[in-house]
């Protein structure tokens, strides 16, 4: 048995930034036992590098001295420890980065990748589609050429968001945009292709109705987040004037929590976020949970390279797996570097990496040269979960 002995959070960044402002910091969890070896997670940044690497700390005051080979005891005694858990993103992702840690010494340990300690893969190479691809795009036509490039390279979905600065409310001239902007897309891609809706959850549910009414003639696959997180209600009322998928799950944070929206039929592709779900240990129930409502999963993973290979460990235990969103090809070079060559996207493949725990070898000295103080994200008029250059309307 290996007592944890330190958890330490790591707070990585670079010049070259990511797609979006908050996906230009990475924050890693290291964990370390008491015989010496050593485990990786990381945790979601978003506007709250401090309060997460800060969180981490208090985190770790429930983990420090308990087995680091009893993952599910051990989110079960802090389930008990803390009240707001399931309301508090930042003890959720901290939580979940230091579970995947445990997970990974375990796999380590075992000389096993995390997909067999669960019983095993279902698949070789996990399916994948893009995001991050449009980087500036504005015009119908600097999609068009942009989803065009994401083809070429062989993938066979992408997704997008298409509705620039609208937000709550959509007008006439918001939805001509979107539907120029989703129709040269379709027409760049062919029908074979599957076109994917990233609302990002900023509309009234009235608003996204509109939005899928002038959007189905395209196809679309899924429909993310069409309404604000937090309501329920609107989500309830798009799903009854509307018949496209709806697709949400990176902002829930809790087994039960995930639990109302697929009991309730709200949601026909769960995205779980193993970053702040609760790592692998709440993850494989949150799989199991969808699978019994026939709910495909499409694990959300925007963030860094150590969520990435998470996410394709647990796509290969997946059955009802749809794809994995993956954002390798528009990774800045230092995220793509983090773990070494193992991830690769080729024809809108990743092949299963199968190195003990993580299944990936991650580039200790690389992580140790990019670590960073905590400090706040600075705010700007484009937000920053926005794929950046996309905050503008193209029409005057
Ligand atoms: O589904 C997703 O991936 C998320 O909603 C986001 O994480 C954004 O797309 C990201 O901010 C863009 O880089
Ligand atoms: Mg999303």
């Amino acid at each position: 048995m290996a007592k944890i002995s330190e958890i330490e959070p790591l707070v990585l960044a670079h010049t070259e930034k990511g797609s979006a402002t908050w996906a230009s910091v990475m924050i890693v969890v290291k964990v370390v036992t008491s015989n010496g070896m050593v485990g990786y997670g990381e945790s979601v940044p978003t506007l709250r590098v401090i309060n997460v690497y800060n969180t981490i700390k208090q985190v770790s005051k429930g983990y420090i001295g308990k087995e680091a080979e009893e993952p599910e005891e051990n989110y079960q005694e802090w389930y008990k420890q803390d009240f707001y858990l399931a309301r508090s993103f930042e003890s959720a992702t901290a939580t979940s980065a230091i579970d995947q840690a445990l997970w990974d010494i375990v796999g380590k340990e075992l000389g096993a990748p995390i997909y067999k300690l669960l019983g095993g893969k279902v698949r070789d190479k996990i399916p994948v589609y893009a995001n991050g691809w449009y980087q500036d795009a504005i015009t119908p036509e600097d999609f068009a050429e942009k989803a065009k490039e994401v083809v070429k390279r062989g993938y066979k979905a992408l997704k997008f968001d298409p509705f620039g600065p609208y937000y709550n409310w959509i007008d006439e001239k918001g939805l001509k945009e979107a539907e120029e902007r989703v129709k040269a897309v379709r027409e760049a891609v062919g029908n074979d292709v599957d076109i994917l809706i990233e609302h990002h959850g900023r509309f009234n549910a009235d608003s996204a109705i509109l939005i899928a009414k002038r959007l189905e003639k395209y196809n679309p696959m899924f429909m993310e987040e069409p309404v604000h997180h937090e309501d329920i209600e609107g989500l309830r009322k798009y799903r009854q004037h509307t018949s496209l998928n709806i697709a949400l799950g990176e902002r829930l944070i809790s087994l039960k929590e995930t639990a109302v929206y697929v009991s309730e039929g709200l949601v026909n592709i769960l995205q779980p976020d193993l970053c702040n779900i609760g790592g692998i240990t709440v993850g494989r129930k949150v799989i199991s949970l969808a699978e019994a409502f026939d709910v495909e999963i499409a694990f959300h993973n925007a963030f860094g390279s150590i969520q990435n290979a998470y996410s394709l460990q647990m796509s290969a235990i997946t059955p009802n797996l749809y794809l994995l969103e993956n954002f390798y090809d528009w990774f800045p070079q230092w995220k793509r570097d983090i773990v070494f060559d193992e991830t690769k996207v080729e024809n809108g493949h990743v092949k299963v990496p199968d190195k003990p725990g993580i299944g990936v070898s991650i580039n200790e000295k690389l992580v140790e040269s990019l670590k960073v103080e905590p400090k706040e994200l600075e705010v700007q008029e484009e937000p920053v979960w926005v794929v950046k250059g996309t905050w503008k309307k193209y029409l005057t």
